[in-house]
């Protein structure tokens, strides 16, 4: 199809370039216990400009291996193998920010859940073209809304597990938006139609079909078109066992394999047919017709099909090599995130509820337990037990919250950190930071419901501001300890078993159950990374200086042996706290690079 047919000449999606995407003798095997497999072996094929390009074949045949080395996704390491070249208007993809050229939708939609669709699209144009004015972003994701037909749902919420929104459709069209923001001049796309039904997947091709007349690469992997789909894509490629089958016209791919003795009856889709006799259930154990019939595909492949493939190089636009992403300043990107955080607590006004509610009713519940304590041992013996149940009221609720829900955030973090949107240290600081108004609504809360109702304290005003300083800290610590489990875990499962292990370990250590001095010194270092021993300290040391004991021999300080000053467990509380947020830094690090190079 020309561009020239295009609609709206003046179309600010038109792509005036020409772009050749080109591969050569594609070579991917894994190594898996010292026994090297081969999952493509030498493909070679060019995608050009202003055209569909699809890739069908078997399960397991290679096409997403093929999609993320094309996409500049996946690269040699100590397990896997990667050989040949691919090249946009001849230079090597490698050599130069191709990702400003070439972008990838994945199969799965990574979205975030509490965004509406312009929302979406607005978070990822400001991320991914900084440059842009507030009216010209706008403009922008108005023109995507336009073109991906979008614009009746443009302010609904996309919707997640906890919330219906988006149909899959939409959400697809979502995805490929955020794309698509950039302008690319290539997309490559992984199963865009997986999962939508034939009417969906048909309205999805239409769309993409558009963008290639407006003069983009299209290239995708799909299972099953129909025969209006099928004839929708301007060339086809079609593989097996990590090998092309067929690669050029869609129009000629029928009369080819009839030439060849694979005729396919008048009244089956084209497509199907294929499927249906390059199926191989185990590539293990291939019957001796299914390895009949691939080496006679394959021999007609390279002996005949091969040598006409040879894309036109002549009038490629000249890739600026030199040219940088627009990656967007720390400012924009802080700006950017925290705005989607304020409208992702708003969106969820029953989290917040529920938040408040628990600190109502935890700090009632203290204050029903331990009320009206006095001074003499016994009283001592509850103020202090008091006080244990704070800090772990505390340091545990976080803990768990962002435990379990960090692991439901870490694909989306994933996929845009792939894709640079931001950096680690904007998204944590982010999230650190939106928390602290929660944290602190928690502790007045619970500061002023328990603190007077015990009563803790009551020397001077000093010893309720710095209950509640510690109180504001320990939370904090607790959300830190919850970003370490969550960093090191990728799914809820995980994060239930090694988020209480962890809790417990350093709960052990806190200084209530026993005297510090008097545990096994094996684990003995464990107190020095307790952020409840640390706050435990605190608030003890707190409390019980400057107080009126009835007799002085029953001091918990003493008791306890907890020897020190209260800044001295206040600063301790806060290494161990920013230690644990920089562990949790450290492996959201190691899981984006590593998921970079996936
Ligand atoms: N990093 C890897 N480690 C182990 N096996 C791998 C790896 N990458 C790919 N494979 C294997 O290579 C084969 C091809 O995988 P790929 O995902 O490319 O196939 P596919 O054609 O896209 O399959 P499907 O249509 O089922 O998605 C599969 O058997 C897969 O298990």
């Amino acid at each position: 199809m020309s561009i020239h047919s295009v609609k709206h000449s003046e179309d600010q999606l038109l792509v005036q370039d020409s772009y050749l995407l080109e591969w050569k003798d594609i070579k991917y095997s894994v190594i898996h216990k010292d026994k090297e497999t081969n999952i493509l072996k030498g493909v070679s094929g060019y995608a050009n400009s202003g055209e569909i390009l699809a890739i069908m074949g078997t399960s397991g045949s290679g096409k997403t291996s093929l999609l993320s080395i094309l996409s500049n996704r996946l690269f040699s390491q100590s397990h896997v193998k990667v050989s040949g070249t691919v090249t946009l208007n001849q230079n090597e993809i490698h050599t130069f920010h191709s990702n400003h050229y070439i972008k990838y939708v994945l199969q799965e939609n990574f979205l975030f859940g509490t965004q509406t669709v312009r929302e979406s699209l607005t978070f990822a144009c400001r991320l991914k073209v900084p440059y842009l004015t507030k009216t010209q972003v706008n403009e922008r994701v108005d023109d995507i809304l336009d073109h991906l037909r979008l614009t009746k749902v443009a302010d609904n919420i996309i919707g997640n597990s906890m919330r219906k929104g988006l149909s899959g459709g939409e959400q697809k069209r979502v995805s490929i938006g955020n794309e698509l923001i950039s302008y690319p001049n290539v997309m490559i796309l992984d199963e865009p139609t997986s999962g939508l039904d034939s009417f969906t997947s048909q309205h999805l091709i239409e769309v993409l079909q558009a963008q290639a007349h407006l003069g983009r690469t299209i290239i995708f992997t799909i299972h099953q078109p129909n025969s209006k789909m099928f004839s929708m894509f301007d060339r086809f490629i079609l593989m097996s066992e990590g090998n092309f089958l067929y690669q050029g016209k869609t129009s000629e791919v029928v009369k080819y394999f009839s030439d060849i003795g694979y005729k396919c009856p008048y009244e089956i889709n084209p497509p199907e047919y294929f499927m249906r006799i390059f199926h191989i259930e185990n590539r293990h154990h291939m019957s001796e017709e299914e390895k009949e019939i691939l080496d006679i595909c394959s021999y007609h492949y390279k002996k005949t099909l091969k040598k006409y493939m040879i894309p036109q190089t002549e009038g490629l636009t000249e890739i600026d090599i030199k040219k940088g992403l627009h990656t967007a300043s720390i400012s924009t990107e802080f700006k950017v995130l925290i705005q989607r955080s304020i409208i992702n607590v708003k969106r969820q006004p029953m989290l917040s509820v529920i938040k408040i509610v628990q600190a109502i009713v935890m700090s009632s519940l203290v204050a029903l337990i331990f009320n009206n304590l006095g001074h003499d041992k016994k009283s001592i013996q509850s103020i202090t037990g008091a006080l244990f149940f704070n800090s772990i009221n505390y340091i545990a609720f976080p803990t768990q919250g962002e435990a379990l829900t960090f692991p439901l955030e870490r694909p989306v973090f994933l996929t845009e950190y792939k894709e640079d949107l931001y950096g680690i240290i904007p998204y944590f600081l982010t999230k650190v930071i939106c928390e602290i108004p929660f944290q602190i609504i928690f502790t007045i809360i619970y500061s002023l419901v328990m603190y007077f109702a015990i009563p803790y304290n009551t020397y001077n005003a000093s010893k309720f501001f710095i209950f509640f300083g510690i109180s504001l800290l320990a939370q904090i610590s607790g959300n830190a300890l919850g970003y370490l489990v969550g960093s090191l875990t990728s799914s809820i499962q995980l994060a239930v078993v090694i988020g209480p292990s962890m809790m417990i370990s350093l709960l052990a250590f806190g200084g209530f159950f026993s005297n510090t001095n008097s545990l096994s010194s094996a684990f003995y270092w464990i107190r020095y990374i307790s952020n409840y021993n640390f706050t435990y300290r605190a608030l003890i040391i707190n409390q019980f200086t400057d107080f009126d004991f009835n007799n002085e021999n029953d001091n918990p300080i003493e008791l306890l042996n907890f020897q020190g000053e209260i800044w001295e467990n206040v600063g301790s509380l806060l290494l161990v706290t920013f230690g644990m947020m920089l562990i949790a830094v450290i492996n959201l690090k190691i899981s984006g690079e590593y998921h970079k190079r996936r």
